[in-house]
């Protein structure tokens, strides 16, 4: 899937998790035809620059535009997936998600670029009990030095990467546009 690159965005997908949970690879999961990377990376192909933030070799990226980018700190989670992401990203807004949310689309995220505002940092979508999503939000490579401090103290939460009184919340999404699979059971699941 090609198309116009409509989005003023880096696109990032991290995918260098263990998957332990799901007991193999997940990214090469398929769901209705396509790896779970494929829809990941799908999502984010009108994106100006693509990411795919992972130990080079592992993926072949679904376009030969995805540049593949390693951790700075490997192993340590997707937190570390976004300081590679924010370190590789031209300056800017970057589009920032995982392998593991299958629903996500390229209108969701035309959504979270249109709550873009002054002053703040970040853009989250909230599910339907108002929890912020960090795995599939916008975060300004401004971030960084915030990012890898985090990281420095031993800090592993994605979910602080971006400080509240700097994130823009936007509700509204269908209930399924956050479903996150961490087991093959959940890939059965009908969105
Ligand atoms: N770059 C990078 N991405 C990661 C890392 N750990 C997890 N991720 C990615 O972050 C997303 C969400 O992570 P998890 O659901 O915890 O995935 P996981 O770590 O592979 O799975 P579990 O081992 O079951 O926790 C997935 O896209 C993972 O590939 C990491 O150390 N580096
Ligand atoms: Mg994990």
């Amino acid at each position: 899937m090609t198309g116009p690159r409509t989005l003023p965005l880096t696109g990032a997908v991290t995918a260098g998790g263990r998957s332990s949970r799901f007991g193999s690879d997940k990214a090469l999961a398929v769901l209705d035809g396509q790896t779970l990377l494929e829809r990941a990376c799908a999502s984010l192909q009108g994106c100006r620059v693509r990411l795919l933030i992972a130990p080079p070799g592992r993926y072949v990226p679904p376009t030969p535009d995805w540049q593949t980018h390693a951790d700075l700190r490997p192993g340590e989670g997707p937190l570390a997936g976004l300081e590679s992401a924010l370190t590789h990203a031209p300056p800017g807004w970057v589009a920032f998600t995982g392998v593991d949310l299958p629903w996500l689309t390229p209108g969701y995220w035309r959504t979270l670029s249109a709550a873009i505002t002054p002053g703040h940092l970040s853009v989250q979508a909230t599910d339907g009990q108002g929890r912020p999503q960090p795995l599939a939000a916008l975060y300004h490579t401004d971030l960084l030095p915030h990012v890898s401090a985090l990281l420095d103290s031993g800090e592993r939460r994605l979910r602080l990467a971006a400080p509240p009184g700097r994130t823009r919340l936007v509700g509204g999404f269908e209930a399924r546009t956050f479903l996150n699979i961490n087991t093959p059971q959940e890939l059965t699941v009908d969105g």
